[in-house]
């Protein structure tokens, strides 16, 4: 079952899930030499990103990782690399070792290919996973209307490919079963359009219809959601 926070405005939101983060990475540290932090891109944790790149952390012992990213290069504007990069890994969190999804490779199937040994080599579990939502109901990279969702549900492998049919680009997206190799799991949400599709998210229905239910479920990782209206 998940926990579900609100905060007055997003950036209330963005400063408590900082603290949140910074605390279970913090308490990781203290016990083992690394741990990792996955993050999602998209609009909403550019706040998040810039008060977690504040906090006092080892952040050379950090290793971070996307759940998902479009398959453009790290100098288009639509990349999650470069989004974390920028607001992020800035300052002290300079110091953290990033690990991308995305590479020159000739095809996103190629790269999800190439990315299995490199995310078989990050410690397990993740120490956080903090993830947005989509205004259809997607998670990381796994859309509603995605061919490969079913596949992205149900995978034991850890990465894979996807074409979805209206958001752009193809992308690579952690497979739910890799989501959910952490610690602790956060999802971001604000905005009124929101609202309506949270309070949805969290009731009935099924999850080939909004997929961010199947994080919201599952009773294996502590979920809490920061939301702000
Ligand atoms: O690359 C992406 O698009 C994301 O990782 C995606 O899963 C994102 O978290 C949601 O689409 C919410 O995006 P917004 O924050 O822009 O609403």
């Amino acid at each position: 079952m998940a926990r579900l926070l609100e905060y007055a405005d997003a950036e209330t939101a963005a400063a408590a899930l900082a603290l949140h983060v910074a605390g279970r990475l913090r308490a990781d540290l203290d016990s083992q030499e690394r741990t990792v932090l996955v993050v999602s891109g998209g609009k909403s944790p550019v706040p998040f990103f810039r008060a977690l790149a504040a906090q006092p952390l080892a952040w050379e012992r950090l290793i971070v990782t996307l759940a998902d990213e479009r398959w453009v290069p790290p100098d288009h504007p639509d990349s999650n690399e470069a989004l974390v990069r920028r607001h992020l890994l800035t300052g002290r969190a300079a110091a953290a070792r990033m690990v991308p999804l995305w590479s020159a490779s000739a095809t996103p199937e190629a790269a999800a290919q190439a990315l299995v040994p490199v995310l078989a080599a990050l410690p397990r579990p993740f120490g956080q996973v903090v993830l947005g939502m989509g205004e259809d109901g997607h998670v990381a990279s796994l859309f509603p209307d995605a061919p490969e969702l079913q596949e992205g549900l149900r995978t034991a492998e850890p990465v894979l490919a996807v074409h979805p049919g209206a958001a752009p680009h193809p992308r690579l997206s952690l497979s739910l079963a890799t989501l959910l190799q952490s610690r602790d799991l956060a999802l971001l949400v604000s905005g009124e359009p929101k609202a309506r599709l949270l309070e949805r998210a969290l009731g009935d229905g099924p999850v080939e219809e909004l997929p961010v239910r199947a994080v919201l479920r599952q009773a294996a990782v502590p979920v809490s959601v920061f939301w702000a209206p």
